[in-house]
């Protein structure tokens, strides 16, 4: 099998668990795999489509300027310049892009903060951050329109081959050394973001929630 063939069927697993959490509402959402270093290609998904369909249009090969490495008629992601940003700063392989209601909610009551913060969770763990009351971060930036413009600011906030950003009103981007550690932080995330929203809602109620 070939190292596209492998990559592509490993993105489409993780695209069809993202698909079964029902993460791709109306369109929105973008997936990449790192497939070769030097020179560096990746399989970003094709702007457009219904990321919940399993296609053999699904996935095209880009090159490190996120341009179709190979003749196609498929467009890559509107959102590729992000991906291409993290693999021309970071040894990632992979990256995970969704729109969620969570999501969009924390990012919107955290922007003036330029970051949301959670600590108090077992769940943290999944980041590989073991000490007791560990706190992690993520950062907020604004959704500019202008992409390149977007991607410039996301790339202030790239620095390790593991890391996420939340844009404003529109989704959260993680990446990870490979698809298990991009999957599994951004399941981590969307756990804090939607225990932190139950838990405002509760405090509202007056429940008795930390
Ligand atoms: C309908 S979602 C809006 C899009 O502009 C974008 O944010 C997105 O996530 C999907 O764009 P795509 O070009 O298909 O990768
Ligand atoms: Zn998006």
């Amino acid at each position: 099998m070939s190292i596209v063939v492998k990559k592509w069927n490993e993105l489409a697993e993780v695209k069809a668990e993202l698909a079964a959490r029902d993460w791709f509402f109306a369109t929105s959402g973008n997936l990449s795999i790192k497939v070769t270093d030097d020179p560096l290609t990746f399989l970003v998904t094709a702007s457009g489509k219904d990321k919940r369909k399993q296609t053999d249009e699904d996935f095209l090969l880009v090159d490190a300027a996120g341009r179709p490495a190979e003749k196609t008629h498929l467009k890559p992601s509107a959102e590729t310049l992000l991906h291409v940003e993290i693999y021309n700063r970071t040894n990632a392989g992979c990256v995970l892009h969704v729109h969620t209601v969570d999501n969009n909610l924390i990012s919107e009551l955290y922007a003036s903060n330029g970051e949301a913060v959670f600590s108090g969770q077992e769940i943290i763990k999944a980041f590989g951050i073991w000490e007791e009351n560990a706190a992690v971060r993520i950062p907020i930036i604004n959704n500019d329109a202008d992409i390149p413009t977007l991607a410039r600011e996301f790339a202030n906030h790239v620095h390790g081959d593991a890391g996420a950003v939340l844009i404003h009103n529109h989704g959260i981007t993680v990446w990870g050394r490979t698809a298990f550690e991009a999957k599994k932080h951004l399941e981590a995330w969307e756990f804090l973001f939607s225990w932190q929203v139950k838990r405002l809602l509760l405090q509202r109620a007056g429940l008795p929630v930390g």
